[in-house]
């Protein structure tokens, strides 16, 4: 007898687009959905703490990459954490749900049709979102969502430093935002937060909670997918490590892996650039040159600055804070320590902004990994559209060896320019008056002001991921893209990619809520299509 399942659709990874298509797809009872998710169930304390989201690093619910040896970063292998668990990376990432600017959108328009441009993209963000702010400027709509699965909500213990980042912004002349995630967002404001009650609210808690005890929703964890099943060129299901028989999609299986992740699953099933498939020892199936190129990512450089006062967040996690969190939800530990930002435009000719600052009342090194001894701060400056693209290449045949992953970070020339005028940016803002009572000189690897070729050089040698890869199964409407604009992928039928890696371009926001936006219009596309 067989021991293969069948569902009607099987998405692969739960991590944020993963978990809005499983409970859409499911919401209708006649049609069998399977989830499967490597990584294990979302139980870890630490995942509802959000001040804790570092010690979630390089443990089982991380998958834990480093890149290649990068060649404009003084040769430094960077690490690269990613969600393995349910929910993924919105499992154990910062929560700041930042949707970009309207430009950002508008250009994904221009690569994959009107329907991705802003003004028609924009109703998604409000259907995943339950804001539980308030109304908006001078009590008029606010720009969020109501009724949807994901709470977004203000910080609850504002840091007084983070207060003063945010006049300092306000002396710099910069615009005060009512909320963070209007059309154009250049300004100031505290970060919005994935969080109910002080605690993380990730896209597992959103999405896959309320659904998973429905009967045609059935989720797989601990079970990896090796590879993709195909009859001829139609994609009939997959086969995952811990799963007997296979796991066959009636209708379509839906790739939801991550931006490192989906490509490599494609890759270790033919689907790819027939050069970097055969050195790792694939034969291949389609030809699709795109899969694993046009990798995007946020590099980011932290000003670190000691603090005189000690009311930062160098040692939060004590017993009477705990107590507070576990009590009401309140305190320090509710803190995702990316507290404020600032989006500003480093020339004047700009439309957008080009870089991002990011206020820390902690100083964020070695990503939290190393736990400060003293009180500091952190300004993290976010280079928002890098020019310099990467790509993820095999290292053998099956998905059990992770790829290689290189970003090419700051290999265009441009980049480096951008990023030190963000830099003096941040540095001025410390230099002000609001913040100068809370700086006491540079803090290790931060050297203070200097001139600009040794900032350059300690920029290559310090800086580090914001966590924000995408593009690596590119959509768009040219033939040369992964996948099309309704996110089917090329060359195949009845498999579609739904992650981070379709982004045509990397936004001037953060990456998660994009991500869910379009899990939730993919989803739409899906059942439009299953009527057909
Ligand atoms: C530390 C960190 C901090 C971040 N901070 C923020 C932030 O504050 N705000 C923000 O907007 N964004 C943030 N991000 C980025 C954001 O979380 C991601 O862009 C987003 O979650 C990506 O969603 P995804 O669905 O593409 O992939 P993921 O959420 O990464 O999901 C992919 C899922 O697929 C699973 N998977 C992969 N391969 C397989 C396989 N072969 N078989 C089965 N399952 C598989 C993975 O385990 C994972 O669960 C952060 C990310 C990290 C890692």
């Amino acid at each position: 007898m067989s021991k293969d399942s069948v569902y009607d659709y099987v998405i692969v990874g739960a991590g944020s687009a993963g978990c809005v298509l499983a409970a859409r797809l499911s919401e209708d009872p006649a049609v069998r959905v399977a989830l499967v998710e490597s990584g294990p169930r979302d139980r870890k304390p630490e995942i509802r703490i959000p001040a804790a989201f570092p010690k979630l690093f390089k443990t089982p619910y991380d998958w834990d990459y480093s890149t290649a040896k990068q060649a404009a970063l003084d040769g430094r292998e960077l690490y690269w954490p990613r969600g393995h668990t349910l929910g993924g990376s919105s499992s154990i990432n910062a929560m700041m749900w930042v949707r970009g600017h309207r430009d950002d959108y508008d250009a994904w328009g221009e690569a994959a049709g009107p329907e991705w441009s802003y003004d028609e993209f924009e109703p998604y963000f409000r259907r995943a979102e339950r804001w539980s702010g308030g109304a908006g400027a001078s009590g008029a709509d606010s720009v969020y969502g109501s009724d949807g699965p994901l709470w977004i909500s203000p910080p609850r213990a504002l840091n007084p430093i983070t207060t003063a980042f945010l006049d300092a912004c306000r002396d710099a002349g910069l615009r005060e935002l009512t909320e963070l995630n209007e059309p154009d967002h250049s300004g100031f404001s505290p970060t919005p937060v994935n969080q109910r009650r002080g605690r993380r609210w990730s896209a597992a808690d959103g999405y896959l909670k309320p659904a998973r005890r429905r009967r045609n929703l059935h989720i797989l964890t601990e079970a990896r997918v090796r590879r993709l099943e195909f009859d001829g060129t139609r994609v009939a299901g997959v086969i995952a490590d811990g799963v007997p028989g296979k796991l066959i999609a009636r209708r379509e299986v839906i790739l939801s892996a991550g931006a490192i992740g989906s490509p490599q699953l494609l890759q270790a099933s033919g689907v790819g650039d027939p050069d970097d498939l055969s050195r790792a020892g694939i034969e291949t199936r389609v030809e699709s040159r795109g899969v694993g190129r046009h990798l995007q990512d946020h590099l980011a450089y932290a000003v670190t600055m000691r603090c005189p006062q000690p009311i930062t967040l160098t040692g939060a996690d004590s017993l009477a804070n705990v107590g507070r969190f576990l009590a009401g939800g309140r305190g320090p530990l509710t803190s995702n320590v990316a507290e404020a930002v600032a989006f500003i435009r480093t020339r004047p000719e700009l439309t957008a902004p080009d870089i991002e600052l990011i206020f820390a009342p902690a100083p964020y090194v070695n990503h939290g990994l190393t736990p400060p001894t003293e009180h500091g701060i952190t300004i993290g400056v976010v280079l928002l559209q890098p020019e310099s693209e990467g790509r993820i290449t095999p290292k053998g045949p099956g998905v059990g060896t992770a790829p290689l992953i290189d970003p090419g970070y700051l290999t265009a020339e441009p980049d480096i320019r951008t990023l030190l005028a963000g830099v003096r940016r941040a540095e001025e803002l410390l230099a002000g008056r609001a913040l100068a009572p809370y700086t006491s000189g540079p803090l290790e690897p931060h050297p203070g002001t200097v001139d600009d070729a040794t900032l350059a050089r300690t920029i290559r040698g310090a800086s580090e991921t914001l966590y924000h890869p995408v593009g690596t199964c590119r959509m768009g409407s040219d033939e040369a893209s992964v996948t099309d604009p309704a996110l089917r992928v090329r060359g195949v039928t009845a498999l579609r990619v739904v992650d981070a890696s379709v982004m045509p371009r990397i936004t001037r926001g953060h990456t998660h809520a994009p991500t869910v936006a379009l899990a939730e219009k993919a989803a739409e596309l899906i059942r439009a299509d299953a009527r057909r």
